[in-house]
């Protein structure tokens, strides 16, 4: 695995931001940091004294020596110092993406240095940007100050940042994070924004919290880009790693003291464990959405807080797809089934889950109905199961107010907080490992973000699913996970009375 970033910018003396802040940060999320410095800075903590442009050729040479031998996975760009540089290093990225076996993706933070915002108020410099960097670029990081110099927009709300995102996807950006660090919009709060073109068209998340009081920010613009770039070279998708930079800055910031007389730098922590410290994620039909202006679908009704279950650990979860092996699963003394069926016509769908739910209470177990909400409700089940493509046209108060239970699927950090808006029965986590039961590309989450998550969601009942058989259900269930749930493991068992006992064992 290339768990190689390179940071291509200015350095502080005051070891604050800049290369000093994007190493420390890289280094928090395990990836190797390589630099290529563009320009050194004299700074403390009252102020930038001084900004020494380094030479192209210097430039060159710390690219020429980091390309021979130790090739980016990503590349953080920071300060750009004039025109001549930003021309240089984009014709580096162009020939890295066209000629590196695995071509690296481009992380740009513009600065402006200090509020001043001297590096992009030149005409020259902006129209370089535009010209010759932004078309390479994967994911640009402004802040909103940078963000109007940039566009020319004024960020009075947010419909004027989508206007400036878009601007800059339209030259050429394929990903845009606004960080709002400077914005205090609603009153108080700290709300950032991503548009995302690079994987799938349009797709926008906007993350708030209130805001942490604390003079000591210098450098969370730097290491939150550097954080982005850290977790993308880990192979986290953008949404995840834009929730990761904000919880670890906000950690940070909740830290941060002071070195100088001025100004201390956000504090470089580890990897966010604290779920106070993540940010939320705002939707439609929430306080923070409602002050954002979000449209609210037609068919969506905002509950939260649904019935518990009756036991934070599930144990053993057999996903079914008939009638007929939920019975066998209950025989066997499985006590958390769903009946996950696709592809049938109402009728017999309603059979279906009329049945499904009179086994539940025949056996005393907890039976939860994929998808069909409406006839869980009908006929009283114990429990719902959705992804998070149903929340939108889900009718959620329907179903906490008839006292049904539900889970949530969630793939990720950024699911799971939205999930954690809706504070559901229980969590599922997936896919652990790959599948063939259901298309899981690029939702691969691994051990190693279950270990994560568990600790995160402690206070709700957890599943893990996805790709889960009897060699690798005690390694999950390792992660203090409260339920392992399979379709194949039992399904396409030899012998399925000897895989549940099996999987009953191991997981306990
Ligand atoms: C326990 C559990 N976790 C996740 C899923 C996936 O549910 P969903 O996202 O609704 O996808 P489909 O199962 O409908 O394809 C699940 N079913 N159960
Ligand atoms: C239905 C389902 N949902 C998943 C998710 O990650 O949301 S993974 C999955 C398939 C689980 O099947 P098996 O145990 O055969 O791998
Ligand atoms: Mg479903």
């Amino acid at each position: 695995m290339n768990n190689v970033v390179w940071t291509i910018a200015g350095s502080d003396s005051g070891g604050g931001a800049g290369i000093q802040a994007d190493i420390k940060a890289m280094q928090s999320f395990g990836v190797h940091g390589c630099t290529a410095i563009t320009a050194l800075t004299a700074q403390n903590s009252l102020g930038v004294e001084a900004i020494n442009a380094v030479s192209t050729d210097i430039i060159e040479s710390q690219l020429l020596a980091l390309e021979k031998d130790m090739k980016a996975k990503v590349i953080k760009i920071g300060m750009l110092a004039n025109v001549q540089q930003i021309q240089l290093i984009s014709e580096h990225i162009s020939h890295y993406k066209a000629k590196w076996p695995v071509p690296p993706v481009i992380v740009y933070d513009p600065v402006a240095i200090a509020s001043s915002g001297d590096l992009l108020t030149e005409e020259d410099t902006v129209s370089a940007i535009k010209e010759c960097l932004l078309p390479l670029v994967d994911v640009i990081t402004p802040n909103t100050h940078e963000t109007q110099l940039l566009t020319g927009v004024y960020l009075i709300g947010p419909a004027a940042i989508k206007e400036a995102a878009n601007k800059l996807l339209s030259w050429g950006a394929k990903a845009v994070v606004i960080k709002g660090g400077h914005w205090d919009y609603p009153s108080g709060y700290c709300i950032d924004y991503c548009i995302n073109n690079f994987t799938q068209k349009g797709e926008e998340y906007w993350l708030g919290n209130e805001k942490i009081q604390t003079p000591h920010n210098h450098g969370t613009g730097c290491s939150m880009a550097s954080v982005i770039a850290a977790c993308l070279a880990k192979d986290y998708p953008l949404k995840d790693a834009f929730i990761l930079a904000k919880a670890y800055i906000n950690q940070g910031l909740k830290v941060a003291v002071r070195y100088g007389e001025g100004i201390g730098p956000v504090a470089q922590t580890s990897f966010p464990t604290n779920l106070a410290d993540y940010p939320q994620v705002i939707e439609a039909g929430s306080w923070l959405g409602d002050e954002l202006d979000f449209d609210v679908p037609l068919d969506f009704n905002m509950a939260a807080d649904f019935a518990p279950c009756e036991s934070k650990s599930l144990g053993l979860y057999a996903v079914v797809d008939s009638v007929d092996w939920l019975e066998k699963c209950l025989q066997q003394g499985v006590k958390t089934v769903q009946l996950r069926v696709k592809n049938k016509d109402d009728a017999q769908l309603d059979e279906l889950v009329a049945k499904a739910v009179a086994l539940g209470e025949q056996y005393n177990a907890q039976v939860f109905i994929n998808d069909y909400w409406q006839l869980a409700i009908k006929h009283g089940a114990y429990g719902v199961h959705l992804g998070q493509q149903d929340l939108e046209n889900t009718n959620l108060a329907a179903i906490k107010n008839a006292g049904l239970r539900l889970g949530l699927s969630t793939h990720g950090f950024y699911e799971m907080l939205r999930a954690h808006n809706y504070r559901p029965s229980y969590l599922a986590f997936g896919a652990i490992y790959p599948t063939t039961t259901k298309d899981m590309t690029g939702q691969i989450q691994g051990l190693e973000k279950l270990f994560k998550f568990v600790p995160l969601m402690q206070s709700y009942p957890t599943v893990a699913i996805g790709g889960i058989d009897l060699k690798r259900a005690s390694q999950v269930a390792k992660t203090g996970v409260g339920s392992v749930a399979v379709v194949r493991a039992i399904s396409e068992a030899d012998d399925y009375v000897q895989a549940i006992s099996a999987l009953q064992a191991a997981i306990n």
